[in-house]
């Protein structure tokens, strides 16, 4: 059944990646700047990776430390550059955009959940929520924003300063911002990884609702085979290469997955 239920949808996404890399590379170091002068300064922290980040779908990237997971979330998201390769969000090929303009499309397209929140500390959780559409000069669709902080369970905190919420609530506070100017792809690199797991719990629930109700795009970057059971499919990297992929992941088949990699 679980078979069926995932063929359509699994095909229909394909048909419209939301971002994508094709053969992307990105290597730090370069040959004979090593200590000895030789090769071994290089480090191919991406080698050849090809991968598609279907709209409407959670994608979750897994793989040993090391193995290029950020690398890929920062390339394809515009907050690193490829060494060679393309990166794409949507229809808008990154090496055709000065710095300047990558920072706007960041601003006016995508969202980010780091594990550090990054609030500003002297505005209150609404200000900070609504602070990426102020700046790019747009007003927020109300109800959304209502859904996004009622879901999260904000409503009464609104008017606090990130000091005067928890952990857990300056993590939600962070998610709502990502999520409040509906972007075209919400881009978490390991969220849920500060979270104690009632909260981390919620926060992967949000992000499925989102995905499933709203046609959000999320990728994910983490370590955790039960935050991964949340997205629709795994990606897993390793030496900077995509090794295996997941579709409709379990806790289960995740670790057998990284059993089999040797992680
Ligand atoms: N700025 C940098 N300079 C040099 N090497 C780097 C830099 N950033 C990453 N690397 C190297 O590139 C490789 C991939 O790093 P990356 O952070 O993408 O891995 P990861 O899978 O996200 O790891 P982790 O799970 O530990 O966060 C690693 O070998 C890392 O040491």
């Amino acid at each position: 059944m679980t078979d069926i239920a995932l063929a359509a949808p699994a095909a229909e996404r394909s048909a419209r990646p939301a971002a994508r890399v094709s053969h992307a590379r990105k290597s730090y170091g370069s040959v004979g700047a090593g200590a000895d002068g030789g090769p071994d300064a290089v480090v191919h922290a991406l080698d050849d990776v090809t991968v598609d980040f279907p709209a409407g779908a959670f994608t979750a990237i897994m793989g040993p430390s090391g193995s290029g997971k950020s690398t890929l979330m920062h390339c394809v998201a515009g907050l690193d550059t490829l060494t060679s390769g393309q990166a794409f969000v949507g229809d808008t090929d990154l090496a055709s955009l000065s710095d300047k303009q990558r920072t706007i499309l960041r601003r006016d397209r995508l969202g980010f959940v780091f594990q550090a929140f990054n609030l500003l500390p002297t505005l209150t959780a609404e200000e900070n929520i609504c602070l990426p559409a102020d700046l790019a000069g747009r007003t927020l669709d109300r109800d959304w924003f209502d859904t996004v902080v009622t879901t999260l369970r904000l409503g009464d905190r609104l008017g606090h300063r990130p000091a005067q919420l928890s952990g857990g609530q300056q993590q939600r506070v962070a998610v709502a911002r990502a999520l409040a100017s509906r972007p075209e792809v919400v881009f978490g690199d390991e969220p849920t990884g500060a979270l104690d797991s009632r909260t981390s719990t919620e926060l992967l629930r949000f992000l499925r609702t989102a995905v499933d109700d709203l046609g959000q795009t999320v990728v994910m970057v983490t370590h955790d085979p039960v935050a991964a059971s949340y997205a629709d499919r795994v990606v897993f990297l390793a030496d900077g290469r995509v090794v295996d992929g997941l579709e409709a992941p379990t806790r289960d088949s995740v670790l057998e997955t990284m059993k089999r990699l040797g992680e």
